[in-house]
Formats: structure tokens, C-alpha cells, sequence
């Protein structure tokens, strides 16, 4: 109607605005300032809007996602609880399934014929099914052995796993288990157990398979790793650097304890704690790097000690486990070998013993369980005493026998054979009628299938958890904060369980009141110290654990020595720890590096790298030093009493890839090259290795020009403020099946160097006595050498120690005139190669007919033997040190150079050339 009526009235108003000034009354201008106040302001509608959100319809939608997140969260805890039935059904079905099978299953394993291997003998070893093998014995007769499980001899190294499996997540609930290689010498125990980067051992295997068990399950683990070896009957930790020298500190002595709650314990072991599989595996790999290792008559890397590995896995919110903490020990026993045959002597003949006597009472104590008898004699041996508490009743117990296919190891073959039927004969019930055996088997089927059942639910419910969690996460995921929050890692059973990504992250982080660890997973001031949680507070005291430093050397002469045709060793050639580990460096050298780096810094070890050379297997030249004399040993007794300083696990993981000091293509390993008085080094040429000795050695000038035929350079480095050069050695690395076993890996995580060696430095200490022996070559060009290392003997009183160093050779010219004489030596001040009167000039008493009385074989080869000091003769009145030298027994052709203990000694090296001695060991 009036639509212009406003127009119309706005005219008027404009009209009056523009001059009838009449009308701009008060009345007006308030009428005006009323309607500009009562305008809606741009704020006032915005907060009206604001308003309408935060009331109604903005509760409606919170409810909404409220509603949705406690629906997901109850359906993530039904599902969890179910998946925790799961567990415990799984649990209990694969229990029986063990139990049906037996606590202690046997597996034997066939060892494949060697290209080398003589293809033309009987194989008397034959597969016959997956449960059976045949012997082949004499006059047509042969003989079966049953046993869980046969693998002939193309079998891989995943058809072994798969039967080793079932006990590793056996472990994960709860149980202790065992598993254990165990054969004669040679048929592949360590192949077994350790593998190679193309088949990975059951070890790897092992590991592997935990870790991921751990990340699929949805609880919180703790796992620690441990490595030692059983040599000669003691105990050594192989995570904890072993002393390369005389003066260096021993590290703590294990010990085994029996913890009531935790079982047995070892006292001084480290227990690192790891928290994925590379981890695991890098230690391991350290482990093995000084692992004792020696070419035998049957095995060029033998193992000369039990490997045993301990992963000890605690969950402490998992009640449905068998017990809070438990441990898996995988055990690579040394090989058990006829002395007859292998015609070991000296520390062969020592350690083959020792691995026999063990492993004799490791058969007793498993046929006592098998038995159930009341007595079983775990105390007979510290193997069984070690593994008491994860071969009894409540363990899983598996044993790999691995037999030879060749016919001139039958009789081994029957010996491993019947231990290892001894061990399963009970379990098998070959007592059972038929029908019960097939009662037991179809039992066995039925668990089976219900396991899988049971897994297959699993993987299921696991998939559900894992989707549901996800959408929680969307849901509930806050706005993006710059604000960082420290994410603490717990082990908290409020925490929910479904949250699987942070529960793989924090394996292992976890960290719980060390009043409820058990003993043996209490960090020991030790492992602290290897973890380098210790390290700070040890320093801050100004208790700086460090070795004695070395004193500096002051001379360095050389003896002379020709090699001519030098006889050829069959055995006993010594491959020491350190030389296993720079096998393991052809493709990753890191830990190797690091683990030295840390005594460079010290000045006592560097790393040096060395070039290609022929490396012929069955030559060896090896140079020792031993430290056998009293004096030193009570030295190395306070010392060890006094050790403190380790090298931690921790920062040689860290320094992986730092580099080397040089580097190399070619294989190589490390020896230990020695440090020369500087005004020695002239005229030595490029190609020498040095023995010095220091001040306390006036009158031994030895003039040692050691073998190194090629690439050896000179390096410095700073000992006590001096520069002290030192030769570095080039040397083949020697043959090992770990050198390459973890190549990917180190491949990924190591990209520079391709190997290592290490170069140390002598002190006069440990060049004390320097054995040399010699390969057949003659030409000196194949140093299969052994790099330092102290072995020690342990009584219960006393510790012996006995340095081993690289081997040397020599090839320098010889007058004639020494080759007619069995006993030479070389005098220190320049007559030297003059004719050498043992008795007369050291008071040694050596005789020549003791020399050859080892000497099976007549040659006119000449060569250079070592006499290696074994035993010293007490009651001999030369014993007393200091004003005489002690009488030796020499058990072996060996040539010594005698330390300087004694002035009359300390004048000669003495030198056995015999011209009619071979190997014939
Ligand atoms: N199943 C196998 N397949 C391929 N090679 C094998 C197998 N078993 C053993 N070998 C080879 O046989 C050699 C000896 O094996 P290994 O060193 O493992 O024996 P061992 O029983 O550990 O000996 P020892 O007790 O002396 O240490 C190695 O070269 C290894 O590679």
C-alpha cells in the first residue's frame, strides 16, 4: 500500500537536510542518533553466531563424538579382552602340544657332502624319512635311529626353523627354553646355529621370530642379551672386551649363582637390553667376533668353546605368562672329537678335552631328566650348571645332533647318534604299544589344527584392533600443537592396550622399579658401565677405571731368521677371537671399529687396514707372547682385582659409522703390528713388522724383521706424550662363515668400510716370550695370522694368563751354516745367527731328541718350528725367578724367543731350525 511512503518521507527529510533548517530540531537529531545506536554492529552478530554454537545444537554434536569414542573404546577393550583369551588358549593348547611331543625333543641333522670332500667313500649316514636315519654299517648291516625330526642333508636352513619355532613362542609365554647344537667337530653346528647372510642359523631366526611375536603381541616386553662361552671350563663373557695385552685390566669374573627367585644367575654377565632385532643382532654379531676359534684336522674354523646366547624376555602385566621373567638360551656347543683322530695336542688336545668332559655330563643330566630321576648332576660341569633352570621339568628343551655323511666319521657318528638317543629315548615312548602311539598322534593332530584355529582367530581380532584404533585415533586426534610434549615411556597397565604403534615403539623401554626385576636383570655396575649409564658418575668421582697405561718403548732390534722350505702344519693353526672378528668385517666393520675406537683413544690399539694376499689354509705362522711368570700373573691378578674399565656396548653401537682410520677393498683381518723405537725404523724398508722391547730389556736387541711382505706403512701415535711409530700388517682375513653373515645389514648401516684391521703396540710385558711359527711355503706369502688376545686358565685359586699375538715370518737371508744346526739363536748385540748353546748360555735344557721325538716324517725340508712353553716345572731349582730361568717342557716344535725375566734369558732369542722335522702334528 504506502510502499512510497517512505521515499516520500525520506524526500521530506533529505529536502529538510538540505536547508529548511527549520526542521533539524533536537527532537530530530535524538530520532536519528537512535536509529544509527540500534543498527546490528558486525561484533554483535558475530557473537550472537557464537552464542547460537555454544548452546544447543553444539552439545548435540559433542554428545554425538563422545557417544562414538566410549563405543570404540569398549569395543577396542572387548576385543582386547578376547584377544587375551586367545593368548592363554593358545598358550595352553601349544603346552600340550610340547608336552605330547616331549619336554626335550631331539632333531637330527644331516650334514651335506663338501665340494672337497671325497665323493668316492660310502655314505654311511642316510635320511631315510623325516623321522628316521640309517647307518650303514660294516658286513651289510645297518642300524636305525629314530628321532622327532630327521633333516637329511638338503634340508634349509627354513625347514629346521620351522621346528625350532613353536619353542621360541613358547618362550614368549613364559617357559624357559634350550636349544642346543651339539655333533662331532665339523658337521655343522655353527652353520646350524649362526647360518650365513644367504640362510640365516637358527640364532637370527630366533631373534627375529621374538621380535616379532613381541610386536604383534599387546603387552610390554623387556628383553636383555647375553653372550659368553664356556673355554677350557670358565667362563667368558663375550659382550665385555677382553684384555689384547698384558697390562690391560681384566674384566669381572663370572660366576654362576642361583638366584631363588630368577633360577641361575650369572654373576658379572652383561644383560643388554635391546629393544628390536637389529640391535639384538649387532650384539650378537659383536659376540661372535671373539668367539675362540682354531683350525683343526677337521674344521678350518673350529669352535674350540661352548657359544651359549641368553635372551631374557619380563612382562610384568601379563599374567597368563608362565612366569614374570624367563630366558631362551641357544647354545652352539664346541664339537666332540676323538683325540686319536684329530691328533690334537698341546691347547687343542685341552680344549677337546675340556668340550668332551662337558658335554659327557651334559648327556648325563639330560638322560636323568628324561629319566626323572631324584639326583641329576648338574653340578658335573658349569654348561649343565648354567643351564639348570632351562633344561628341567618346566623348559623346553631342543637338541640338534648333526652327523657326518662320510664313512671315515662313523664311528663319531655312532657316538653322537646314541648320545642322541639317549636324550629322546624315553620321551619317544618306544615302550608304548601301537595304539597309544597313535592315540599320541592323533592327539598331536587335533592340537595342531586347534592351534591354528586358535591363530587364525588371532590374526582376526588383531586386524579389528588395529582398524578400530586407527578410527579412535582420528577421532580423538587434537588440533596440531606446536607445543612439543615428552612422550615418557611406561610400563603402565592403565595404558590402552590397543595403542599397538606406541607399544612397538617402546619394546623394551620400558622401565619398571628395579626392586621388581629379578637378579639377573639388574643392570651390574658392569652392564651399567656397558650401557654407559655408569660411565658419567665413575668419571665425576674421578674414578676413571682406565687401564694402566703402557709404557713407551724404548728399543727395537730385529733378529734375521731364513725360511727356506718350512714344513706344513696341518693343525693347530690358531685363529684367535680378534681374527674371527675381522672375518665378520669383510662387509660390515662397524662394531669391529668401534669396539677399538675406544682403545685407540687410549693409545693402546689403533685400526689399520690391510691389502689382499693368497692366504693358504693350511699354513699358519702365528707369534705369542707369553705371560707365564709368576710375577706377572700376581700383576694381572691385582689388576684384575682392580678392573674397571670397559669399553660400553652402548657407544660401540652408536660409533658405527665412524670412519676407519683407513681403509681397504680386500678381505683382510687384524693383527696386532708392534711399535718401534723411531731411530729402529731406518732401513727396516716398507715391508716389516717390529717387535720392541722396552728399557727394562737392555741387552735384548732382537733385530725381528717380521714376514710382511707387502703393503705394510708406518703409523704414529701418541703413547705418554711420545711418538711411537708402529707397522701395520696387511693380512687375509681368515676363512669364517660369520664373515659374511650379517652383510645386508652392514651393508644399510655401514657403507664405508668394507673391513678393518687393528694395529697395538707391545709392551715389554706382554712380549715376555714370542713363539713363532712358521708355514710350509717358504715364501712367506700367507699370513694366516692370529692377532692378540690373553687366553686365560683359571683355577679356583689362580688365573693364568697367556697373551697371543699375530703370527710372523720371515724372509730374510740365513747364512748356511746356522741350517746345520738344530739350535741356533741370535745374539743381542750383533753376532748374530751364532751357533747357540741352550744349556750354556740360558740354563734352558732342551733336548733335541724331545724336538723329534714328534717328528713323524723325515724331509730335508727345513723349517722353522715353534716350541711352545706348556707347563712349567716347579720343582726344577731353575724355577725361581730372577735368578734363574725356569726349565720348560716344550711339547711342540716351536721356535721361542725367551722372554727377558732373567739377565742370562733375556740375552737370546733362541731359534729351533730343524732340519728334518715336518708337520706330521
Ligand atoms: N647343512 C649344511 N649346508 C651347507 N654347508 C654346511 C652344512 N653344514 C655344515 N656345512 C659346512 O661345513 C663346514 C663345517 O661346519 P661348521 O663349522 O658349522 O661345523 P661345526 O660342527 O660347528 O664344527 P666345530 O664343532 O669344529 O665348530 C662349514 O664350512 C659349513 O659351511
Amino acid at each position: 500500500m504506502d510502499s512510497r511512503q517512505p521515499v516520500q518521507n525520506l524526500g521530506e527529510t533529505i529536502h529538510s537536510l538540505l536547508g529548511l533548517k527549520a526542521h533539524l530540531t533536537s527532537n530530530w537529531v535524538k530520532s536519528v542518533r537512535d536509529i544509527i545506536k540500534n543498527l546490528p554492529s558486525e561484533k554483535s552478530s558475530a557473537d550472537i553466531k557464537a552464542k547460537t554454537l555454544e548452546t544447543g545444537d553444539s552439545l548435540d554434536n559433542e554428545d554425538v563424538e563422545g557417544n562414538a569414542v566410549s563405543k570404540l573404546k569398549d569395543e577396542l577393550a572387548a576385543l582386547t579382552a578376547k584377544i587375551n583369551q586367545l593368548n592363554i588358549q593358545r598358550r595352553q593348547v601349544l603346552n600340550e602340544f610340547l608336552d605330547l611331543k616331549g619336554n626335550i625333543r631331539v632333531f637330527c641333522r644331516v650334514r651335506p657332502i663338501r665340494v672337497e670332500e671325497n665323493y668316492g667313500c660310502l655314505r654311511p649316514v642316510v635320511a631315510l624319512d623325516s623321522n628316521n636315519v640309517l647307518l650303514r654299517l660294516h658286513d651289510n648291516k645297518s642300524k636305525s635311529y629314530s628321532f622327532d625330526k630327521v633333516f637329511h642333508p638338503g634340508s634349509s636352513q627354513d625347514e629346521v626353523f620351522s621346528e625350532i619355532e613353536p619353542v621360541v613362542k613358547s618362550a614368549l609365554d613364559g617357559y624357559n627354553a634350550c636349544i642346543f647344537a651339539y655333533g662331532q667337530t665339523g658337521t655343522g653346528k655353527t652353520f646350524t646355529m649362526e647360518g650365513n647372510p644367504d640362510s640365516p642359523g637358527v640364532v637370527p631366526r630366533t631373534i627375529e621370530a621374538l621380535f616379532k611375536q613381541v610386536v604383534e603381541s599387546n603387552h610390554p616386553f623387556l628383553i636383555s642379551f647375553s653372550m659368553l662361552e664356556i673355554y677350557l671350563g670358565n667362563l667368558q663373557d663375550l659382550l665385555t672386551t677382553q684384555p689384547t695385552k698384558a697390562t690391560d685390566p681384566m674384566p669381572p669374573r663370572l660366576s654362576i649363582k642361583t638366584d631363588p627367585k630368577s633360577g641361575i644367575e650369572i654373576n658379572n654377565l652383561a644383560a643388554i637390553q635391546v629393544n628390536d632385532f637389529n640391535q639384538a643382532l649387532r650384539l650378537y654379531r659383536l659376540g661372535c667376533r671373539f668367539r675362540t676359534t682354531a683350525s683343526t684336522n677337521s674344521n678350518t674354523t673350529s669352535s674350540r668353546s661352548h657359544c651359549m646366547i641368553r635372551i631374557s624376555i619380563t612382562c610384568f602385566d601379563a599374567p597368563e605368562r608362565r612366569r614374570e621373567t624367563n630366558k631362551i638360551w641357544l647354545v652352539d656347543l664346541g664339537g666332540s672329537e676323538r683325540v686319536l683322530k684329530t691328533k690334537a695336542w698341546g691347547r687343542r688336545l685341552d680344549e677337546g678335552k675340556a668340550i668332551n668332559l662337558s658335554l659327557s655330563a651334559l648327556g648325563d643330566v639330560i638322560n636323568a631328566l628324561q629319566r626323572k630321576k631324584r639326583h641329576v648332576p648338574y653340578r658335573n660341569s658349569k654348561l649343565t650348571r648354567v643351564l639348570k633352570d632351562s633344561l628341567g621339568e618346566d623348559s623346553k628343551t631342543l637338541m640338534l645332533v648333526h652327523v657326518s655323511p662320510k664313512e671315515e666319521d662313523l664311528c663319531e657318528t655312532i657316538c653322537s647318534l646314541n648320545f642322541a638317543s639317549r636324550a629322546k629315548s624315553i620321551h619317544l615312548g618306544h615302550d608304548d604299544s601301537i595304539e597309544i602311539r597313535d592315540q599320541k598322534e592323533a592327539s598331536m593332530k587335533n592340537l595342531q589344527q586347534k592351534m591354528e584355529r586358535i591363530e587364525e582367530e588371532r590374526l582376526k581380532v588383531r586386524g579389528d584392533i588395529e582398524k578400530l584404533s586407527e578410527e579412535l585415533e582420528n577421532l580423538t586426534r587434537p588440533a596440531p600443537s606446536f607445543e612439543v610434549k615428552p612422550q615418557v615411556p611406561h610400563l603402565s597397565s592403565e595404558e590402552p592396550l590397543y595403542n599397538l604403534k606406541v607399544k612397538k615403539d617402546r619394546i623394551g623401554d620400558v622401565t619398571a622399579p628395579l626392586s621388581q626385576l629379578p637378579g639377573f636383570m639388574r643392570s651390574t655396575f658392569c652392564s651399567r658401565r656397558k650401557s654407559g649409564r655408569d660411565l658419567h658418575t665413575v668419571e665425576e668421582k674421578g674414578q676413571v677405571l682406565g687401564r694402566r697405561r703402557r709404557r713407551s718403548s724404548h728399543r727395537a732390534e730385529s733378529v734375521t731368521f731364513p725360511v727356506k722350505n718350512i714344513s706344513e702344519y696341518n693343525s693347530e693353526h690358531s685363529i684367535s677371537k680378534s681374527s674371527c672378528l675381522a672375518g665378520l668385517n669383510m662387509k660390515s666393520s662397524a662394531d669391529y671399529e668401534t669396539d677399538y675406537s675406544i682403545e685407540t683413544v687410549q693409545g693402546d690399539i689403533n685400526m689399520v687396514t690391510f691389502g689382499k694376499q693368497e692366504k693358504s689354509q693350511r699354513t699358519s705362522i702365528r707369534q705369542r707372547a707369553s705371560l707365564s711368570y709368576p710375577e706377572q700373573c700376581g700383576n694381572q691378578k691385582k689388576e684384575k682385582d682392580n678392573s674397571t674399565k670397559f669399553p660400553t656396548i652402548g657407544d660401540c653401537l652408536l660409533h658405527k659409522s665412524e670412519p676407519l682410520t683407513s681403509s681397504c677393498t680386500q678381505r683382510s683381518k687384524p693383527v696386532q703390528a708392534v711399535p718401534i723405537a723411531e731411530e729402529k725404523c731406518d732401513g727396516s724398508g716398507p715391508n716389516r713388522t717390529w717387535i720392541s722391547h722396552n728399557s727394562k730389556v737392555p741387552i735384548c736387541e732382537f733385530k725381528v724383521e717380521a714376514f710382511i711382505s707387502h703393503n705394510t706403512t708406518k703409523k704414529q701415535f701418541d703413547v705418554e706424550g711420545v711418538e711411537v711409530p708402529v707397522a701395520e700388517v696387511i693380512t687375509e682375513k681368515p676363512q669364517t662363515m660369520l664373515k659374511d653373515l650379517f652383510a645386508e645389514e652392514s651393508r644399510s648401516n655401514s657403507p664405508s668400510a668394507s673391513h678393518t684391521t687393528q694395529t697395538t703396540t707391545l709392551t715389554q710385558d706382554f712380549v715376555d716370550g714370542l713363539l713363532l711359527e712358521d708355514n710350509a711355503s717358504g715364501t712367506l706369502s700367507s699370513p694366516d695370522m692370529c692377532s692378540g688376545r690373553l687366553d686365560q686358565y683359571e683355577d679356583d685359586d689362580e688365573t693364568y694368563l697367556i697373551p697371543t699375538m699375530q703370527a710372523v715370518k720371515f724372509d730374510m737371508p740365513c747364512p748356511d751354516s746356522i741350517l746345520n744346526y738344530k739350535e741356533c739363536s741370535f745374539s743381542p748385540t750383533g753376532k748374530e745367527n751364532h751357533i747357540f748353546d741352550s744349556k750354556r748360555d740360558t740354563g734352558i735344557s732342551i733336548s733335541i731328541s724331545e724336538l723329534e721325538s714328534h717328528c713323524q716324517e723325515v724331509s730335508t725340508e727345513i723349517g722353522i718350528k715353534d716350541k711352545e712353553m706348556e707347563d712349567f716345572d716347579d720343582s726344577s731349582p731353575l724355577s725361581s725367578i730372577g735368578t734363574t730361568p725356569r726349565s720348560f717342557k716344550w711339547t711342540s716344535q716351536r721356535t721361542l724367543f725367551m722372554g727377558p725375566r732373567t739377565s742370562e734369558v733375556s740375552k737370546h732369542a733362541i731359534c729351533y731350525i730343524t732340519r728334518n722335522c715336518t708337520k706330521q702334528w
